[in-house]
């Protein structure tokens, strides 16, 4: 197993008649790594993954594993498995014999399949149900039924298409763990089509964000969520407070902003993890995440400090939400750990808000 695994795509474009569901896509995935696509509804992701499986073949570019140039190779002849959306499961079969499959397919003698798929069973914790008809089955059982299935081939690479979104929370949670043990054990390359920034930021090793057919940025989920490229990054993955800024003046170890919304100029630290690239035709907007604002009824010393007015105070159980009204219009949030119900802001009380120069980004608009 895992032969060939390193997934290279390059300047990959799929036009579907005058739709063009991915434009000049370039990525490389590594060997072993568990490597998700997120983005919003419509951006490109279940395409891409088709690409690498061999459902769909790119109007331009190349798709390789390893050297092995594999755009135009059709699917069975990929060494993939893929779990659909749907499971994408024969019910009138049994567990034993949907697993088998695609070792019968690929014409395995009898005792070297029950061997397998008995093995890959217990792997996913189901030898108890091989004889079940599927249809009999939980959707989460369902669900690690597909994964065996595509498991026991010993694909190459192993390709998940929003595999989790037919169950519920709890569900979801046992198997996301499962998923990641199954693949830690076989140490499979595996491709995670999500949505759901969550479970991208919770599962993958990179991801990479897709946002209207385009790869937005590539990175580690703490890259992603600690120096987004762009405000839509900034704003897809995790909450964020985002307001158009403009450069007043650079130099030094402090960049100077000025945002219209807050009436007010900001400060910002002239780092990388503060300040993304950007050129002189960007527009700029300041992200800053609802942790890092802190508000308060006593003054706070030094910069970017602003009076505001409480909203509306949400408590979540682990957190508390405090929106604060800057100027009509601007609301901002502040998100703090529950410290007990003294520390609760009152609506209405009269607050400062700080924005502390370290925690901001300054981020160009994305372009579409
Ligand atoms: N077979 C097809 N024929 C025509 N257009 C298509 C086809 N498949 C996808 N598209 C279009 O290409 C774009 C990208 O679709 P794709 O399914 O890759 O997005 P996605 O990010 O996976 O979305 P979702 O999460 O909703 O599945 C969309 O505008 C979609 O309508």
């Amino acid at each position: 197993m895992n032969q060939m695994s390193i997934v290279h795509l390059s300047a990959i474009t799929k036009q579907f008649g005058k739709v063009t569901a991915v434009e000049g896509l370039d990525l490389l995935i590594k060997e072993g790594e568990f490597f998700t696509f997120l983005g919003p509804s419509g951006c490109g992701k279940t395409t891409t993954l088709r690409m690498v499986a061999g459902f769909y073949y790119p109007t331009k570019g190349v798709v390789k594993f390893n050297d092995r140039d594999m755009t135009t190779v059709p699917p069975e002849k990929r060494n993939t498995g893929m779990v659909f959306q749907n499971y994408a499961l024969f019910p009138h079969m049994t567990v034993f014999e949907n697993v088998a499959f695609g070792l019968k397919v690929r014409k395995l003698n009898k005792a070297e399949t029950k061997t397998r798929v008995t093995d890959v069973l217990k792997k996913v914790r189901l030898d108890q149900y091989a004889d079940r008809q599927v249809s009999q089955l939980s959707g989460g059982q369902q669900q690690r039924v597909a994964l065996a299935r595509a498991i026991v081939i010993e694909p190459d690479i192993l390709l998940l298409d929003e595999p989790l979104s037919n169950l519920d929370a709890r569900l979801r949670d046992e198997m996301r763990a499962e998923i990641l043990r199954l693949q830690k054990e076989y140490k499979i390359t595996t491709i995670y089509v999500t949505h759901d920034q969550v479970e991208a930021l919770t599962m993958s090793d990179r991801i990479a964000v897709f946002n209207f057919g385009r790869c937005q940025q590539v990175g580690t989920p703490t890259e992603i969520y600690n120096e987004p490229v762009n405000d839509f990054v900034a704003e897809f993955i995790g909450e964020t407070n985002l307001l158009p800024v403009t450069e007043v003046q650079g130099g030094g170890e402090k960049r100077t902003y000025r945002s219209e919304a807050l009436g007010r100029e900001v400060t910002v630290n002239d780092t990388p993890l503060n300040i993304a690239r950007y050129g002189e035709v960007d527009e700029l907007r300041m992200s800053i995440r609802p942790e890092a604002v802190e508000v308060s009824v006593n003054q706070f010393s030094g910069p970017n400090v602003y009076p505001g007015t409480v909203k509306n105070v949400q408590f979540t159980g682990a957190a508390v939400h405090t929106y604060v009204e800057m100027n009509e219009g601007l609301t901002l949030v502040g998100t703090a750990l529950n410290q007990g119900p003294s520390t609760y802001l009152r609506e209405g009380a009269d607050v400062f808000v700080r924005l502390p120069e370290d925690q901001i980004r300054i981020v160009p608009k994305a372009g579409v």
